[in-house]
């Protein structure tokens, strides 16, 4: 590709690490990531034009399917440098940005989730027409979990409707934190009556307005605020009243601005300097108390120059951030990742993209040491030794070889066989080796790194699945080797087989995600194989408890022989047990006894023993991945089982059945035994449970009456909450629901004028918020576009399972059955 320039690209040695900054980019779909991606990657000096959306030419979406889809579904990491125009602390000095894009559509949010937690911080956009949307506070939510510091970038401000201040409230109100306007928008008003015009903003911390002229962006006219004072009067009075708002706020959680003030007494004369440096100091605590609010149009190449400075200024470096969180053993023992010792890499996969030119790219963020060429690493998620053959910093689809990927940075390792997304890489030791636990009392002080895993994301329980079959038998070893490939990339989808059928079944977290998979499998990978229709995938359960069930297992395994016995009891489990020890909220208990027998010819007794060729914690694990097989196949319909406690005994006298009691039979003996209880519970009742989703529509007013009908009528959903009237209207409608610390009534929202602003109170959006079962939410999106004229969206996450009544369960049957 020949526009693409490596000027501007850095090598790392060069470039400290407080000069590196990992940053993501979070938002509601359509809110303009890739659009303002792009335009970073081109005033950075990266692209030598600009990349659009709309053309399907943006670097950052690079995979077949999110160019024609339009919209952005893998994280792909960028890197470029930025020098910002003027900094706080030091003469401006060029700093790496790591770029994580990340996906904005609502089955991709376990994919948010994993590039949030290698993320330093964030940059939030927001579309200045629809403010706050139902997925920004989702993500947002995510974020805090993991406490990244973040700033806010209200986009999209040349569309008519676009409302700045109320804009600002709504992030109080939504989001829950103080809003800092750290920049106003400003329109030229049109002479011939029609939209006013967006020019530029004024920055109010160093008391400058930026103008843009149309154009590519990168001319930027920079006025002083004698001239904004004479052209805008009401607009400098405004500049006036934001940075006083600033000042107030920040002083408020900031001793040492509230000292530079007693000195200076006056607002306006507060060095900006001084502002930004406590702007970064409560934005770098991560908890979302003070949010840095900047302005912008990226598609009007508006505004994007000073929010990369704002990156620079307010977003952590790596060094910036507390330590890691980590565990030990099998998450049994959980501490700090300690990085005194800097010889060792800790390395954690958080992507994997299979190229089809360079093979699987890991994309790794470094924790500690330095992973170079030909590292020798260890992945202690799967237990494998794994050398990392070459490195390479991704810019966007371009890959260019480096030698080393330091701490705190981010980079792609080629060649590895087995990593998968969201595995822990260490460095691989010869002898024991091992950390201090950081823990206090601990029993256990040595901890080996070779069990060490930085925090692990839980994957959500999947809830739509669909068939997928090879054209031909031939085709078969390839279509096995395109899944466990589309299994390393991505963690959330799950593949089984089919036990009657011999069916292969891949299972997600939604339509979508699930249309993407088969495009991955089918158009990527070119596997030769067929997706059957996606259906919801329901789970079975069990209204009462089973009897105990013995099972003797014997039979052929491989050409040999294998008897073993158990015994399997199920019952239903409490639903608020937070015992769950397998994904759909099962437990698996498994009793071992080793009864004393008495010899009749002598009397004497003895206890019995394990075979030799047994281990007790490897005949746990058999038992429970048998118990754990048959819990995946419910009795009724094959659907997995959720919310049920099996309980598994091994008695050594009896059940060892000679030498042919290898861990394959108990194994099989567990699988046996527990569908057989599962069976006896049913007693040929099917309770099926439903996945019911949290939904969450956006329309406009008019199109409310014709949404809460449909959702409450047809889809037999149950509405929770109307919002979108107002931020305060909202913020009582909440009431007593949200634990508020911000009184709206204290926050800034600047009063911006627009002419034509008075006219559109029709793009002021509402919502609903709503309880539906999925199976009513099958193909809505389409519905919706129909009720409103294609402007309404909506965004659903699991809110649980529950019982179908009677009608439901036959409807799913007859589907299911019927094919
Ligand atoms: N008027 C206007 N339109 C914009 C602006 N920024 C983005 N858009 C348009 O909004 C649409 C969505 O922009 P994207 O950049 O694809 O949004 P995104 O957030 O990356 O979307 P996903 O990748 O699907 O999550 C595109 O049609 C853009 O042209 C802006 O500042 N003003």
């Amino acid at each position: 590709m020949g526009h693409r320039c490596y000027s501007a690209s850095t090598t790392e040695q060069t470039v400290p690490l407080a000069h590196t900054r990992n940053i993501g980019i979070i938002a509601h779909i359509d809110a303009g990531k890739t659009t303002t991606t792009e335009r970073m990657l081109y005033y950075s000096g990266f692209t030598r034009r600009i990349g659009e959306v709309d053309e399907g030419s943006t670097v950052m979406d690079y995979l077949p399917a999110e160019r024609t889809r339009g919209i952005t579904i893998t994280s792909a990491a960028i890197t470029f440098t930025w020098t910002p125009s003027s900094s706080p602390t030091a003469a401006p000095a060029p700093h790496t940005i790591n770029l994580i894009d990340t996906p904005g559509h609502a089955d991709f949010t376990f994919e948010v989730e994993r590039s949030i937690r290698v993320l330093d911080g964030a940059i939030t956009i927001l579309d200045g027409v629809a403010g706050v949307e139902a997925q920004t506070e989702k993500v947002w939510r995510q974020a805090h979990a993991y406490s990244i510091p973040r700033i806010i970038f209200v986009n999209k401000l040349d569309r008519v409707g676009a409302r700045f201040g109320p804009t600002v409230k709504e992030v109080a109100a939504k989001l829950n934190g103080w809003p800092a306007v750290c920049q106003l928008p400003v329109y030229d008003p049109d002479t011939r009556g029609g939209e006013d015009v967006f020019r530029g903003v004024v920055d109010v911390v160093e008391k400058r307005v930026f103008l843009w002229d149309g154009g590519d962006g990168q001319k930027i006219e920079l006025r002083d605020y004698e001239w904004l004072e004479e052209q805008r009067p009401e607009l400098y009075e405004e500049a006036k009243a934001a940075r006083v708002a600033l000042v107030e706020l920040l002083a408020e959680h900031d001793e040492e601005l509230v000292e530079v003030f007693m000195e200076l007494e006056d607002h306006a004369l507060i060095p900006a300097a001084a502002i930004k440096a406590s702007l970064r100091k409560s934005t770098l605590k991560g908890d979302g108390k003070i949010i840095p609010i900047f302005a912008g149009a990226s598609f009007r190449n508006i505004g994007v120059q000073p929010l990369l400075d704002a990156v620079v200024d307010l977003l952590p470096s790596p060094l910036d951030r507390p330590p890691v969180a980590v565990s030990y053993n099998q998450g049994k023992h959980r501490g700090t990742l300690d990085v005194t010792d800097q010889s060792k890499v800790c390395a954690l996969a958080f992507k994997v993209v299979n190229d089809p030119k360079r093979g699987a790219m890991v994309f790794v963020r470094v924790y500690s040491g330095t992973l170079t060429r030909a590292h020798n690493l260890f992945n202690t998620n799967l237990g494998v030794k794994e050398r990392a053959t070459r490195l390479v910093r991704m810019y966007a689809d371009e890959a260019v070889d480096i030698a080393a990927i330091p701490t705190g940075h981010i980079g792609v390792i080629i060649g590895l066989k087995h990593a998968r997304t969201g595995d822990t890489l260490v460095s691989e030791t010869t002898g024991p080796s091992t950390h201090k636990s950081k823990q206090k009392n601990s029993k256990t002080p040595q901890l080996a790194t070779d069990t060490l895993q930085l925090r692990p994301i839980a994957v959500p329980p999947p809830v739509f699945f669909a068939a997928i079959e090879p054209n031909s038998l031939s085709d078969q070893k390839h279509l096995d080797e395109a899944l466990a490939m589309l299994l390393r990339e991505d963690p959330s989808l799950h593949i089984s087989i089919d036990e009657d059928s011999g069916q292969t079944l891949i299972s997600g977290m939604g339509e979508l995600h699930l249309e993407i998979a088969r495009d991955r499998l089918v158009g990527d990978f070119k596997a030769n194989a067929e997706m059957g229709r996606i259906l919801i995938s329901y789970r079975e359960t069990i209204a009462a408890a089973s009897q105990p069930v013995r099972t003797v297992f014997d039979r052929e395994i491989a050409g040999k022989r294998a008897a073993a016995a158990c015994t399997v009891s199920v019952e239903p489990l409490d639903p608020t047990s937070t015992t769950a020890t397998t994904d759909d909220g099962n437990t698996i208990t498994i009793t071992i006894t080793t009864p004393q027998i008495t010899d009749p010819a002598t009397g004497e007794s003895t206890d019995t023993r394990l075979p030799k060729w047994l281990t007790t914690s490897e005949l746990e694990t058999a038992l429970q991945n048998g118990a754990s097989a048959a819990l995946g196949r419910g009795p009724a319909l094959g659907f997995p089982v959720r919310g049920i406690a099996a309980h598994v005994s091994v008695d050594v006298s009896t059940d060892v059945l000679g030498p042919e009691s290898t861990l394959a039979a108990f194994s099989s003996a567990a699988r046996v035994a527990t569908t057989a209880a599962l069976k006896e519970a049913a007693g040929g009742e099917s309770v099926l449970m439903e996945p019911v989703m949290d939904v969450v529509v956006t329309c406009e007013e008019k199109d409310l009456g014709k949404v809460v009908g449909d959702i409450s009528g047809a889809r037999g959903g149950h509405v929770l909450e109307l919002g979108g009237l107002d931020a305060e209207a909202d913020a009582e409608a909440a009431g007593g629901e949200v634990e508020r610390e911000v009184d709206l009534m204290r926050v800034y929202a600047p009063g911006v004028k627009r002419s034509v602003e008075s006219r559109d109170e029709g793009g002021r959006k509402r919502s609903v918020r709503a309880r539906v079962p999925l199976k009513e939410m099958v193909g809505y999106l389409k519905h919706l576009r129909g009720i409103t004229a294609g402007r309404g969206t909506f965004v659903m996450s699991l809110e649980g399972w529950e019982r179908m009544n009677g009608n439901r369960v036959r409807e799913v049957v007859a589907e299911v059955r019927g094919g």
